[in-house]
């Protein structure tokens, strides 16, 4: 996620859950506290429990009060890792431990913070560490600096909601390595929290260079991941710093995403539908092949749209598309007619004559956009259409907003597809959505709340559905 500007922009293999076999699933308190601390076992795309193959099994929601999701466990058997409560209280006493969370969070023009969801999300596990004594050292990324420090790129804002969620001052270092930050971190006392500069800020970060993850490393006891949203990175702060810490375990929040959308998603409800949309084409379009394998439907919105209107040959006018997945835009429509999935486009567009607020729009059919014109959200036949596709759903995922719902002129196809999908929710079906600018829309349209869970995570979610394994979560310690 980026700041605003054109183009801003589901095997974890392991994961710790509370599971019950069928049997004993009817009380789940009984189930819960009977199988802590066990080294139970769950194969769900690639996260495996030792349990026996086959079996079917329970995972309980991390959150009270949650439903229970079948899932199907054709199990060979992975380690499951291990987590902060997997450690004593006392193993954090005194202990420099670096807690990597994804605080990618939107900031508008002011750099003000416009959704705080991801800070909100990583303040249990530095709670937890910070009442047992920890000195932790914290870092992120945000946004996608190109080369080098840029005032838009830094952690500033999230130091001072942080420290406000805290209730204690959350230092922001000037760099994220270096002789300054090591004397920072050495000056630390037990229950300090420091929150280091935007890693991204080195290249190195997303190369996962190991000299970089050394000094990353550095004077570290203890490496806690929780950043679910940057799992299916494998960079230096999420992966590679593992190599050189002795300890490396799963934070709260990590370990509640992975329990749920494994569980979810495994064997969902049917029918089972995708909606995907949003700017990272590139990271996203190579996620719907296999969306089509598990899903019943698949519908495209946002910026994901043009690139295979392009392939199409029709006129897209100046919208977002990334001509080297033209091809593969091409094989995805062609695979959808094989296999018997609907891939569903958007009929008609809002287009605007450039990339503002207070640009003149109008509705065009999606295929035929002037030149100069661009696609900002999907139209209002689109909205019915998606409506109808979406009417009976069982299971929905939703990643990347309709629009360019950072403007209130395009607002509407994603504040319209979030209604149904509480409507759904309403009904009995687990809707899901994840993704930094996706849960900051339907926190501005007041229907966060509306929905069965709401992920911190877009493109670590649909890869997790897909079947890949999450380098951030394969990283950690076995159980
Ligand atoms: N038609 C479009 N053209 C350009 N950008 C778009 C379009 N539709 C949506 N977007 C942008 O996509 C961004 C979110 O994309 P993405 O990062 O993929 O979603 P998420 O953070 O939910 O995973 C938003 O900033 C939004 O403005
Ligand atoms: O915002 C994020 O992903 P998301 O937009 O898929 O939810 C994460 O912070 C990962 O960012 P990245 O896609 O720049 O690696």
């Amino acid at each position: 996620m980026e700041t605003l500007a054109m183009g801003s922009a589901v095997a974890a293999t392991g994961l710790t859950t509370r599971v019950a076999t069928q049997a004993a699933v009817q009380s789940r308190t009984t189930v819960s506290s009977a199988f802590v601390g066990k080294s139970l076992r769950l194969k769900t795309s690639g996260v495996s429990l030792a349990a026996p193959a086959q079996q079917k099994l329970r995972v309980i929601r991390a959150d009270a009060g949650a439903q229970t999701a079948q899932v199907d466990t054709k199990a060979s058997t992975v380690a499951r890792k291990a987590n902060v409560n997997d450690l004593p209280g006392s193993e954090f006493e005194g202990k420099t431990v670096f807690v990597r969370a994804d605080l990618n969070v939107p900031l508008d023009k002011s750099l003000n913070i416009t959704d705080d969801t991801r800070i909100r999300a990583s303040v249990p596990t530095i709670q937890l560490l910070v009442k047992n004594g920890a000195k932790v050292v914290l870092a992120s990324h945000l946004g996608r600096p190109k080369s080098g420090p840029e005032d838009k790129f830094s952690l500033k804002p999230v130091a001072g909601r942080l420290s406000e969620l805290l209730g204690q001052t959350v230092e922001l270092a000037p760099d994220s390595i270096g002789p300054e930050v090591e004397s920072k971190i050495a000056a630390l006392k037990g229950g300090q929290v420091l929150l280091l500069e935007n890693v991204r800020f080195y290249k190195e970060e997303e190369k996962n260079d190991v000299e970089f993850s050394k000094k990353l490393a550095k004077n570290i006891d203890i490496f806690v991941n929780d950043a679910f949203g940057t799992a299916h990175r494998a960079h230096s702060s999420t992966a590679g710093i593992a190599e050189f810490v002795n300890k490396k375990v799963a934070g709260l929040l990590l370990e509640k995403e992975l329990t749920y959308l494994a569980g979810a998603v495994s064997a969902p409800a049917k029918p089972f539908v995708a909606i995907v949309g949003g700017s990272k084409v590139s990271s996203k379009i190579t996620v719907i092949e296999s969306l089509m394998s598990v899903c019943d439907k698949v519908i495209l919105g946002g910026g994901m749209i043009f690139t295979f209107f392009k392939a199409d040959g029709k006129n897209v006018g100046g919208s977002l598309v990334e001509d080297d997945k033209i091809d593969l835009a091409k094989n995805l429509v062609a695979m959808a007619k094989e296999k018997g999935v609907e891939l569903i486009l958007p009929v008609d567009v809002i287009a605007a004559d450039k990339f503002a607020p207070d640009a003149a729009t109008q509705i065009t059919s999606s295929s035929d956009i002037p030149e100069g014109w661009m696609g900002l959200d999907i139209g209002p036949d689109s909205i019915k259409q998606f409506q109808d596709a979406l009417k009976g759903s069982k299971t929905v995922l939703w990643n990347g907003p309709m629009g360019v719902f950072e403007f209130k002129a395009f607002a509407e196809g994603t504040t319209a597809i979030a209604k149904t999908l509480a409507g759904l929710t309403k009904e009995g079906a687990i809707t899901i959505i994840g993704g930094g600018d996706s849960v900051a829309a339907v926190e501005q349209a007041g229907l966060a709340s509306e929905m069965s869970h709401v992920s911190t995570g877009g493109g670590a979610s649909l890869e997790l559905l897909e079947g890949k394994v999450l380098p951030g979560v394969a990283a950690l310690d076995d159980f």
